[in-house]
């Protein structure tokens, strides 16, 4: 079982402590060629960060070097004001949790057995606390019902909640969101928007790359512009949709808007 505390730490709203994230002129190579070029950007904890841009400008790359799935050729990422490359990214991928646009969930594994896999297996808590964990996780996703259902007999939507619920059991600092409603049918992408808008509502730390600009100018703090590996713009949605400085990001808004 688990004790009160925990048990009122997990209740459907309860405030995340995010924490913050800063980019120091980042560069990553896929072999010799380059395709982030010295990102720097400052994520204040709590606070929730969109990343636009067209295809290939390196929006996916970025993510994958905050969590070090791809590890950077220079340049450095703070957690809490501390390099994360002090740490092995095992021990990171425990703060920073991700959400692709493929759920990836174990099919022959109910949701419950998703989400309770990590803290039972990588966290190495009791079965049991692992299992209880899953099921309030779950809740605050709204799939209590559905907890025994295996991936194939969820929707799309269902399955990206179930992700999020398993990324939410390891207790990250951080989610980074990569495309998460890209493969949704358009009538399960508000869903997932709205609790993705939930947990930023909460205090979570958020990255979010996304081709939805309604959700961008609806909830990002900051939004940030990229095109091809740079850092072209960043600014409140305000700034960034009603008052684009550069050609580039002017063009960008004219084909997505
Ligand atoms: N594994 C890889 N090996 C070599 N090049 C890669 C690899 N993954 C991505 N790239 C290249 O890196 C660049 C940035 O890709 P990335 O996926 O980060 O862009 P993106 O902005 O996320 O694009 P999209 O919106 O289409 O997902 C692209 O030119 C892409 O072709």
């Amino acid at each position: 079982m688990l004790n009160n505390a925990l048990a009122a730490d997990l209740h459907q709203e309860a405030a995340f402590h995010g924490a913050s994230l800063e980019l120091r002129d980042l560069t990553l190579a896929y072999g010799d060629i380059e395709v982030l070029r010295n990102v720097s950007l400052q994520i204040p904890a709590g606070s929730t960060t969109c990343i636009i841009g067209p295809s290939g400008s390196g929006k996916s790359t970025l993510l994958r070097g905050i969590n070090r799935l791809h590890e950077p050729k220079a340049g450095d990422v703070l957690l809490s004001g501390r390099s994360v490359l002090k740490d092995k990214p095992d021990a990171l991928r425990l703060r920073i949790g991700m959400v692709f646009q493929h759920f990836n969930l174990f099919p022959d594994h109910t949701a419950l057995q998703n989400v309770a896999l990590a803290p039972w297996k990588i966290k190495r808590l009791p079965k049991q606390q692992a299992m209880e964990i899953a099921r309030l996780r779950l809740d605050e996703v709204g799939l209590t019902q559905r907890a025994d259902h295996r991936p194939r007999d969820l929707s799309g939507g269902q399955q990206q909640r179930v992700a999020i619920a398993r990324a939410l059991a390891m207790d990250p600092e951080v989610m980074l969101f990569d495309e998460a409603t890209s493969a949704l049918d358009p009538e399960l992408v508000k869903g997932v928007l709205n609790l993705m808008a939930n947990l930023c509502q909460r205090g979570m730390t958020m990255v979010v790359v996304t081709h939805e600009m309604g959700f961008a100018r609806k909830v990002a703090d900051q939004v940030v512009f990229m095109d091809e590996g740079e850092i072209v713009e960043t600014g409140t949605p305000e700034a960034i949709f009603e008052n684009p400085q550069s050609a580039r990001l002017r063009r960008f808004l004219s084909e997505v808007l």
